[in-house]
């Protein structure tokens, strides 16, 4: 009885040791990678498979536009890394790697449940001589259903990674480049704004994320109903209260080109439409101060030219996916038409500073989430004080070695220009009241609105310079220079 008892535990000993050993061979070697390899081998030898390939040049010899994607693709795939030989590159940036199928391999890819793959072909011969073709091996009984939709995904995919890629540009309109052959003159845009960085209503900014992300994805409800796919923003609010800035945060958020259009060298109504047919589609077409173009009527372009470039007539002309956006201080002077439901489709407010924005900047500019000083910079704000958030920006900007100086400061400023305020009103009544029995209608205009030549505002700008010099004085060397910058 012992012995049979001792037999039967001997043979459960070795069944766990032998367990044990084809586990720690299956994982410390490639056994477990070729018994699967052999397994899809075996799948593969009972399918019947068809061959796409999507050769490099056209029968033309002309670049073959869906080769370019299909390379871009396969190599954003993650079994990329799995595959036998893959070729490492440095991207655009300098710390990106990207990963490159090697000449005549294979990589594999799924898709709704069909497994295909993807082999490099590379003929015989040397540079553009050899012919370099993408090969899909994709199984019969899968290619009614997914090759359709497979291709447009690798459209989709691929498109998306370019586009992440790509370099954004800022272009702006000069006199004749003869180097580019035209009006548009470029540079890297390297703003460094984004919709995180932006102080706003955060309810607001996430409905413009949300309207700009449905833009993105709307081409074919667009086409669908014969419009130009297009969206209009307008960005209106006092000066400093972030509109430029947001235009760049756009541009990031989307990835596009933005065209700054300069309506003082726009030459006559021809002359725009040469510009926005010069722009390329995925891309940002800005007009700024268009409020004050048109009350100085500082530009040779007219309204109806205007109004034809918002309705997208000509955009039309010059492909479509286009962002319009334009600025500016206040849409009241504004010709009705301009504003209509349809040439503008979100109006986006830009007020000056409250509590809200201010602390957001406390939060971006100090690193502050919460201070002692806050219930009282508050108080401020209700009194009804209020600065722009690029003056609140720079006086945090000036201090930001001390967040305790910096917050006393906006308050400081922020009361001087409460003060300012109370005696604009007080001065404006007086003069409103003398007016009426002396006629002066340059000063009583000058009264009503917020300007610099007004004798409390000059005094709140002396002492908000005052309040800069006293803080540059305090703070460290790397302090001054940013004092310097942000005057
Ligand atoms: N809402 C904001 N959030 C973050 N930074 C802001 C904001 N508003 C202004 N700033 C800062 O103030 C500076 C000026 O802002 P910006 O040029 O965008 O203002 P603007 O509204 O376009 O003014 P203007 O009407 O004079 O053109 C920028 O450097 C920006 O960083
Ligand atoms: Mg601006």
């Amino acid at each position: 009885m012992f012995s049979v008892i001792a037999y039967w535990f001997l043979i459960l000993i070795m069944i766990i040791c032998v367990f044990v050993l084809v586990r720690l061979l299956l994982y410390r070697t490639a056994l477990i990678y070729v018994l699967k390899n052999g397994l899809h081998w075996m799948e593969d030898r009972v399918h019947v498979h068809q061959f796409l390939k999507v050769p490099e040049l056209n029968e033309n010899f002309q670049d073959n536009q869906f080769y370019r994607k299909v390379k871009t693709y396969v190599n954003s795939l993650a079994s990329m890394e799995d595959s036998d030989f893959t070729n490492l590159f440095t991207g655009k940036k300098s710390n990106d790697i990207v990963l490159c199928l090697d000449d005549n391999q294979t990589v594999h890819d799924e898709f709704l449940g069909a497994r295909v793959s993807w082999t490099n072909e590379v003929g015989k011969g040397n540079g553009r001589d050899c012919s370099r073709t993408f090969v899909l091996r994709i199984k019969k009984k899968d290619k009614r259903r997914i090759l359709r939709p497979y291709l447009q995904h690798i459209h989709t995919v691929s498109d998306e990674i370019e586009q992440r890629r790509r370099e954004v540009k800022l272009y702006m309109n000069t006199q004749f480049d003869h180097q580019t052959n035209g009006r548009w003159r470029s540079i890297p845009f390297t703003h460094p704004s984004t919709l995180d960085t932006i102080a706003m209503d955060s309810d607001l900014k996430n409905k413009v994320k949300s309207d700009l992300e449905s833009f993105l994805k709307s081409k074919q409800y667009y086409h669908r109903l014969g419009r130009v796919w297009k969206r209009s923003y307008l960005l209106y609010g006092p000066s400093g209260t972030g509109k430029s800035s947001f235009v760049a945060a756009m541009a990031k958020f989307l990835s596009y080109d933005v065209y700054d259009v300069d309506l003082s060298r726009v030459s006559d109504n021809s002359d725009l439409t040469m510009l926005l047919l010069q722009t390329t589609n995925k891309s940002i077409v800005v007009i700024e101060d268009l409020d004050r173009f048109m009350a100085e009527k500082s530009t040779a372009v007219s309204l109806s030219s205007i109004l034809n470039f918002m309705d997208g007539i000509v955009n039309s002309c010059c492909g479509d996916e286009k962002v319009l956006v334009f600025t500016m201080n206040t849409k009241e002077q504004i010709d009705p038409a301009i504003l209509r439901p349809g040439r503008i489709d979100l109006h986006i407010h830009f007020p000056l500073c409250d509590f809200n924005s201010f602390k957001c900047m406390a939060n971006s500019y100090l690193g502050l989430k919460d201070h002692k000083l806050f219930p009282q910079v508050e108080e401020v704000f209700q009194s009804g004080a209020t600065l722009s958030t690029a003056e609140i920006g720079e006086i945090m900007i000036s201090n930001r070695g001390s967040p305790s100086r910096a917050l006393k400061s906006v308050i400081t400023a922020l009361q001087a220009n409460g003060d300012a305020r109370a005696a604009s009103k007080v001065v404006g009544r007086r003069r409103s009241e003398s007016a009426s029995s002396r006629v002066s209608s340059e000063e009583s205009v000058e009264m009503g609105g917020f300007k610099d030549s007004s004798p409390p505002v000059r005094e709140l700008r002396k002492l908000y310079g005052l309040l800069r010099l006293k803080s540059s004085n305090k703070i460290g060397p790397s302090d001054q220079d940013t004092t310097q910058i942000g005057r």
